[in-house]
């Protein structure tokens, strides 16, 4: 079977993250594509040890990368702006599609890019740059197509939110939470980027244009970072109801747009406010749809090679013969369908919160916790309310247990005398990742 072939420029960790994700599951992105995606060639000054790229061609010179007649597409990973302007342009010369995960490279140059790339008849994919993991360039440019957007305000640097909440949490120095995030990968290169507001900026030119159809404007956008504020700062907003947040704000007022990146107070009860830690969140509000959030890691290997790799899948689409199913219309090829079970629902587990009226005797509650543990059902909390015309609340919270089993304990312990047969049951899911 033919496939797609990949070259891959730079082996850091948004590098090495996608050889990790395009090899895990290289099983059901063929299955997607239509065809199976090889990364063919690789562009590295040395190896690193967070992925496998035995049987690879790899070069030093990652121009052999978009030089080489093999690779179909190039992915730059290499960060910067004079080397992958270059490289990306080479690329584009000899005919190959693009993905980066470069906002510096798009917002600084994108624009002589794309007309380059029209002039070669070849796309540019760039999810990865904006917001990591989160696909919010294909959900402003496509999902929310049908309006006219209002304003863009979102947490997209995740180096500063990582240095923000672990600030305002564990009253740590600024100096000591930079390098743990630059140890975890968060980091730019160069970290003033982060903590300067660059890397928003960056992110936010790129949002800006999809938003409102405006050119690349990088030089045009204010920009203040977090590097300034203290920890006061943010005990006194706390005071005031608010949390200290870096956002990236694109607005169109109607006679302008805005474009800024800072440090801002908002509401402590508001959805934003409650992105911690690498992670972002972006609201969107469209005149049609209103407000809209979305939320992921904003950095980070794999997070970040999810949108990288789904950005080569796109492109690998485009590439397959078959022009009808080119996003095929459930995700998978139709013949690529998988027959799993769907399991009935007294298969699923979960943990329950169950509420159920006693009468107030010695023993009933030995009774139902017996019925319990006959089902195998453990307790995680027991909570007995006041009495109410002679009934006592119970209110308990299960660990996770088969549907099944519960509902024979159940129907076990409404069968008692001394339990009312209303009992509540809600499901309990912690959604852990
Ligand atoms: N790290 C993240 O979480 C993240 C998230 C989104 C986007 N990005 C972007 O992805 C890109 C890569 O970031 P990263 O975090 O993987 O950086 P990194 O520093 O970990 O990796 C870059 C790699 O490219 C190599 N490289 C640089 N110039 C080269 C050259 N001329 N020839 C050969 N190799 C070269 C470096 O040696 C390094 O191994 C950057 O544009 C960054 O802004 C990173
Ligand atoms: N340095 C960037 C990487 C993701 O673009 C950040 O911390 O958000
Ligand atoms: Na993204």
């Amino acid at each position: 079977m033919k496939s797609i072939k990949v070259g891959i420029a730079g082996l850091g960790t948004v590098g090495s993250g996608t050889v990790n994700v395009l090899k895990r599951n290289a099983g059901e992105i063929a299955r997607r594509v239509g065809q199976p995606i090889e990364i063919a060639h690789i562009g590295a000054r040395r190896e690193n040890p967070a992925c496998d790229i035995t049987g690879i061609r790899v070069s030093r010179d990652v121009f052999d990368v978009a030089n080489d007649p093999d690779v179909d597409i190039l992915v730059e990973l290499i960060g910067g702006t004079d080397v992958a302007r270059e490289l990306v342009l080479t690329a584009i010369g000899n005919g190959k599609h693009i993905v980066t995960a470069n906002k510096a490279l798009i917002a600084e140059h994108g624009n002589e890019i794309f007309l380059a790339a029209q002039e070669h008849g070849v796309d540019v994919a760039f999810e990865a740059a904006v917001a990591g993991g989160i696909p919010i360039l294909k959900a402003l440019g496509e999902g929310l197509a049908a309006n006219h957007i209002n304003w863009v305000a979102g947490i997209i640097n995740g180096t500063g939110n990582y240095i923000l909440t672990e600030m305002e949490q564990g009253a740590r120095s600024f100096d000591e939470v930079l390098a743990e995030a630059q140890a975890l990968g968060y980091a730019e290169a160069d970290p003033t980027f982060d903590v300067e507001g660059v890397d928003a900026a960056h992110k936010l030119t790129i949002l800006a244009s999809i938003a409102f159809g405006i050119p690349l404007q990088f030089s045009k956008v204010y920009m203040e970072g977090i590097s300034r504020i203290t920890i006061e700062d943010v005990n006194s907003a706390a005071q005031f109801g608010y949390r200290i947040k870096h956002l990236g704000i694109a607005k169109d007022t109607g006679n302008g747009i805005e474009l800024r990146v800072h440090p801002t107070l908002i509401p402590q009860e508001i959805m934003l406010a409650a992105v911690n830690g690498v992670m972002n969140a972006v609201m969107i509000d469209g005149d049609a749809v209103g407000p809209t959030l979305y939320y992921g890691a904003g950095a980070g290997s794999e997070p970040t090679a999810s949108a990288v790799v789904a950005d080569i899948i796109e492109l690998g689409r485009e590439l397959t013969v078959d022009h009808h199913e080119r996003v095929p219309y459930l995700g998978f090829h139709a013949d690529q369908m998988s027959d799993e079970p769907v399991l009935t629902i007294e298969n699923v587990s979960c943990g329950y919160y169950l509420r159920l009226h006693v009468q107030d005797k010695a023993g009933v509650l030995a009774d139902v916790t017996r019925i319990l543990s006959d089902n195998r059902i453990s307790i995680e909390a027991m909570v007995q309310k006041e009495a109410d015309e002679g009934l006592v609340p119970i209110v308990i919270l299960t660990h996770r247990v088969r549907e099944g089993d519960m509902n024979e304990a159940l129907k076990r312990i409404a069968a008692l005398d001394t339990v009312d047969n209303d009992i509540m049951r809600i499901r309990v899911e912690t959604l852990d990742a």
